[in-house]
């Protein structure tokens, strides 16, 4: 009606004044605490907070609740946070304080493009005026306080993996693995302990040279020696996020920035079998003639093709240590592969990937450790014979534990040795039939060779004379 009656350039006044009197006349202030600030890519840690905060200690006077089941390996537990639209009321050193949820909805609903992640929530408190510094010196640190303590508490690890697009999606992280079940090397992963451990103390030090605080290990080796094992129990040890990145999945550079902004700090990233990943080879690598340029063009064209990714090398080198991976910090980078003389040198070298680890075959000390854990056993009759065929053939450690399993009820630890020494003889006289049918054919290859070259020998002895015949012909 106000609008009606009165023309929009009045209008606007009156409401101007209108505004000012309802101001002077209300004794409440309001604050808002926004999911998303200004231009920040990631959620506001505030919000969080204070969701966590909202959520134990006021949603009892709540009636619509979002229920969240928190469960990791210590606990279970419902966690409840405010529907949109819904108040409560709280209660600090005698005053009261009202919290709503709300959201804006952006002006282009109507459209189609329009979706749930477009919303902008955020939580409204409002407080009596008088009340002004109390709230904001002493009321909201410590509702920032608790709750930050709350998330710390019920916090639940995560592995996140790449969908279509540059989003994460996530199950809870619940792997078993440990340093202490994983077998290796004893002296090996003692080492990779302090590394990992002194990295988590480094902070300052990082710091202080100038670097973000991340680290890069490249784990290598067979297939079944433990690389996954070994970033499931670096995980569990550090209490941190695995983010594990399918690079085929991203379509370009930039859909690959997005991602890494999206991962928090204090979690590990992961790009497995990265030379299988794309075709990051070749771009760099020096300069190509014109047939090279050509048929490089083409294989990467059929590469994108068929994976339907355009990430390149320089891309995902960015990825690891352009100015945008310094977004989070307290972060390890982990490539694994099978065929480390595939990788291009720059993307492994020094200060990319800190740390190279090799993970190989099942060495005597790597089997001790899979026999304790898989037939709790420390000692045998049978450890000296399985010592030497570990010495005389390579078996992984996945094929070696596999045979330690007991497969029925009245399988003991000495029937589950013996079967391991059969599939080590076994595995050992497989290598050996190999080695001499590749050496009879090398033979054969040799053979053939020497024929050749006294043909073409007797051939251009032939031409030879007869070049001599035509000179002396001439
Ligand atoms: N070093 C190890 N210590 C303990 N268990 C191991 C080890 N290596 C392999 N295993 C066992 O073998 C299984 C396969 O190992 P894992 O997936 O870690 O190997 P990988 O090196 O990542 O293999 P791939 O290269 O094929 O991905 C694991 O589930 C684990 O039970």
């Amino acid at each position: 009606i106000f609008q009606q009656w009165f023309p929009e350039e009045l209008s606007k006044h009156i409401e101007k004044y209108i505004r000012r009197l309802v101001s002077f006349m209300n004794p409440y202030i309001t604050i808002s605490f926004h999911e998303y600030q200004g231009d920040e890519y990631e959620r506001s840690k505030a919000y969080k907070a204070i969701e966590r905060y909202l959520s134990s200690n006021s949603s009892n006077g709540v009636k619509r609740l979002k229920a969240n089941v928190i469960k990791n390996s210590k606990f279970r537990s419902v966690f409840l946070s405010m529907e949109d639209y819904e108040e409560v009321i709280d209660e600090f050193q005698g005053m009261t304080i009202w919290w709503s949820s709300n959201k804006i909805i952006p002006q282009q609903r109507a459209l189609i493009t329009y979706n749930d992640g477009d919303e902008k929530r955020y939580y409204q408190l409002t407080c009596h005026r008088k009340h002004r510094d109390v709230i904001t010196k002493a009321y909201v640190p410590h509702v920032l306080d608790e709750g930050e303590a709350i998330a710390k508490k019920t916090r639940q690890r995560k592995l996140h993996t790449n969908g279509i697009g540059s989003s994460w999606s996530h199950i809870i992280f619940d792997h078993p693995s440990t340093f202490d079940t994983l077998a290796m090397h004893p002296e090996k992963k003692k080492d990779i302990l302090n590394d990992l451990m002194s990295f988590i103390k480094s902070k300052d030090y990082y710091k202080k040279v100038g670097k973000s605080w991340k680290r890069g290990y490249l784990l290598y080796g067979p297939p079944g020696t433990g690389k996954s094992s070994m970033i499931a129990a670096m995980a569990n040890l550090l209490d941190y996020d695995i983010y594990d990145l399918e690079l085929t999945s991203v379509n370009d550079n930039t859909k690959l920035k997005k991602l890494l902004i999206h991962t928090s700090s204090r979690s590990i990233i992961v790009i497995e079998d990265i030379d299988c990943s794309l075709d990051l080879t070749g771009e760099r690598k020096g300069k190509n003639t014109g047939e090279e340029e050509k048929n490089l063009v083409h294989k990467k064209e059929k590469v994108k093709k068929k994976k339907g990714s355009e990430v390149t090398l320089s891309g995902l080198l960015n990825f690891i240590d352009g100015l945008w991976s310094a977004c989070g910090s307290e972060r390890l980078i982990v490539f694994t592969t099978n065929h480390i003389e595939k990788l291009d040198p720059a993307l492994i070298r020094r200060g990319r990937m800190d740390k190279h680890i090799e993970l190989s075959f099942c060495c005597f000390e790597t089997f001790k450790v899979l026999a304790k854990n898989y037939l709790d056993i420390e000692s045998h009759d049978l450890f000296p014979s399985i010592n030497r065929l570990l010495e005389e053939t390579n078996m992984s450690p996945a094929d070696v534990a596999e045979n330690l399993m007991p497969k029925s009820a009245d399988e003991n630890a000495e029937s589950c040795l013996k079967v391991l020494i059969k599939a080590l003889e076994n595995a050992k006289e497989e290598a050996r039939l190999k080695a001499a049918e590749e050496e009879s054919s090398d033979q054969v290859l040799s053979d053939s060779g020497d024929e050749e070259s006294k043909d073409t020998d007797t051939e251009s002895s032939d031409s030879g004379d007869e070049d001599a015949s035509e000179g002396s012909e001439a």
